[in-house]
């Protein structure tokens, strides 16, 4: 179903009528000539590998550069699965994914998005962590976009090297704050790649839309200053006045080469200057920080659906987070505003039921003259505590929130303090990759008798206890991100607004099945994701044209229906 101008398949305009083609209709591969021969087999955008049919073999003169047999992309995923099991160490997965990527483009979506369970893993947390932690040595080919120190001045020139020029998406990150490895510098690049392949697997986006950028302002980790192989500048971050220059020029750069409605998602930003990017840039661009505000989204969704579980009202609740900083902030912020809707009551009155717990212990009102801004709203009037578990006896929260990057910290005596205080604790351990989780699945259940509710930021597997299988959520901004990212660019949305992330995490809650909640879960499984995404699209677009930010007009009528017909599909092409 075309909306304007033949703007199907990923949101962008389908000048060459190639998402709109049927299988028996055809298309040309093009690049900036007709690609052809041995040209056609390594551009990753066309190429179909053993899927050229004998007609494409003698028109693209491929005959011959092929073995005589022709594969089906469905034979081809099945080799593809059955080759990636063979590896036992998830890196090894990861570098095949990737260089399928680099191979062949629609293959790598469609074996992603029909097996997103089994490889969420590998190209997103935690496997990505490793592969950013050793990106140097596994480097093939460079992926996404280069913006060091070295570029300042030309940073305009340097996104016109990029070989796409249409583009809707920019996932980019200094790689400060690398999940919760600290700063892995320029290595940092796996995080917008893996984003963005999401984007495209989990939101349908288009692709060739898509553009991860990594920000080199050199790195303050020794150890990868000292490799040999380090891919980055070899020098200590860059602050202050310079870091802000460069940022700014790129905001611009930005703006100018791709205009009002590019969409750019800030990840894995340190703190110090995430919040400042977001605050400094939200009212002339559309910037989305999906540490802050797409964390905060999918654990808003994750607590209205855990209320059918634990029983009551977002209001009759008591949080507590270990980590106050982007993620932790912006949950308790979003969780504030969402009763605030609910209750009518003030935002300064709901955010009194939300505590957070830094590395310094209970933030309160004692010490509110030396926290950073973002701090400042949750320093409630209490005694100061120093311990997590000193805290919960204090507190007595009936949902426990990790968001420190720091694995382990939910110990057993913290569980069984949950678990003593609640019929059915929330215990949310978001911290990414697995070896920073706040406690494991299985701890969560042992440790609680089976009475905790739980999700994370990584995935764990299922956990037998006393003979009863319990089935661990994630709670990860995937959920969200992709869908909300459509949901943007499917309106024409030109500025983010709070209103839009409730509306995705209403929106994903309403997606939890009775079937879901039999099993304790609090989010839809990610099999579900590109119905999940539409869904999630579909609202954040109505929000968008609700509050007159929409600049795709007229509003189609049916919002779910447009964002899937919007969304890229990975199937071959047929060749003329
Ligand atoms: N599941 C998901 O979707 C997401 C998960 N995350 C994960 O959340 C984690 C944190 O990310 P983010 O909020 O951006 O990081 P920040 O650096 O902004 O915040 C970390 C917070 O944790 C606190 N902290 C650190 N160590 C301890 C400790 N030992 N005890 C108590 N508090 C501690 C810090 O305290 P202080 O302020 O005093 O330094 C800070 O407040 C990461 O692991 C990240 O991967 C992030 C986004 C999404
Ligand atoms: C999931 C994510 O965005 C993070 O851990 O940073
Ligand atoms: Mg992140």
């Amino acid at each position: 179903m075309a909306y304007d101008n033949g703007s199907v398949g990923g949101g962008v305009k389908d000048l060459y009528g190639e998402d709109s083609a049927t299988e028996d209709q055809l298309i040309t591969p093009w690049s900036f000539s007709v690609a052809s021969g041995s040209t056609l087999l390594r551009d990753p955008r066309y190429n179909k590998g053993l899927a050229f049919t004998e007609k494409e073999r003698d028109a693209h003169y491929v005959r011959g550069l092929l073995p005589p047999a022709v594969f089906t992309q469905d034979l081809q995923e099945k080799r593809l699965m059955h080759n990636l099991r063979q590896y036992d160490v998830p890196l090894h997965r990861y570098i095949a994914l990737m260089d399928l990527q680099e191979r062949n483009e629609r293959l790598f979506y469609k074996v992603l998005i029909e097996n997103v369970e089994e490889l969420l893993p590998v190209v997103y947390t935690p496997t990505v962590g490793e592969a950013c932690q050793k990106y140097g040595s596994i480097f093939r080919r460079p992926q996404g976009l280069y913006i060091s120190l070295k570029e300042k001045g030309k940073i305009l020139e340097v996104l016109k090297n990029w070989p796409e020029k249409t583009i809707q998406v920019i996932v980019v990150t200094d790689g400060e704050r690398i999940l919760g490895l600290g700063d892995l510098g320029c290595q940092g690049m796996g995080i917008p790649v893996g984003k963005l392949s999401l984007y495209t697997a989990l939101g349908g986006v288009r692709p060739s839309s898509c553009l991860p950028i990594t920000i080199d302002v050199g790195t303050n980790n020794e150890k990868l200053l000292n490799d040999e192989f380090y891919i980055g500048l070899r020098q200590k971050r860059a602050t202050g006045k310079e870091y802000a220059e460069l940022l700014d020029e790129f905001m611009h750069a930005v703006k100018q080469n791709y205009g009002e409605k590019i969409l750019v998602q800030f990840e894995d930003f340190a703190n110090h200057n995430a919040f400042n990017l977001l605050d400094k840039y939200s009212s002339s661009h559309l910037v989305f920080n999906d540490d802050i505000q797409g964390t905060a989204s999918v654990v808003l969704a994750g607590l209205l659906a855990s209320l059918k579980l634990i029983g009551g009202t977002l209001a009759d609740q008591t949080f507590l987070f270990l980590g106050a900083g982007e993620a932790g902030t912006g949950i308790a912020e979003l969780i504030a505003l969402e009763i605030s809707k609910q209750t009518k009551a003030p935002v300064e009155e709901t955010r009194k039921k939300i505590w957070l717990v830094d590395s310094k212990g209970l933030i309160v009102s004692s010490r509110l003259q030396s926290l950073q801004h973002f701090k400042k709203s949750w320093a409630h009037e209490h005694e100061p505590v120093k311990e997590l578990l000193d805290a919960v006896k204090a507190i007595k929260p009936t949902v426990l929130i990790g968001s420190s990057g720091v694995g382990k910290t939910f110990t057993k005596e913290v569980v069984e303090i949950m678990a003593s205080l609640n019929k059915k604790p929330l215990i949310l351990a978001l911290s990414n990759p697995t070896s920073q989780s706040e406690c494991t699945a299985e701890e969560a259940y042992t440790w609680s008798k089976g009475k905790a509710i739980f999700a994370s930021g990584s995935p764990f597997d299922h956990v037998e206890y006393e003979g009863k299988v319990f089935v661990p959520g994630q709670a990860n901004n995937a959920y969200i991100f992709p869908g909300f990212g459509l949901g943007l660019i499917i309106s024409g949305a030109i500025r983010v607004r709070d209103e839009m992330l409730l509306a995705a995490s209403e929106a994903l809650a309403a997606q939890v099945s009775q079937e879901n909640y039999d099993k304790g879960l609090i989010y839809p499984p990610f099999t579900n994701i590109r119905k999940i995404s539409a869904n999630i699209a579909a609202s954040v677009a109505a929000k968008t044209y609700e509050l007159g930010l929409a600049s795709h007009l007229p509003q189609p009528k049916d919002l779910v229906k447009y964002a899937e017909s919007c969304m890229y599909s990975p199937s071959y092409r047929s060749y003329r």
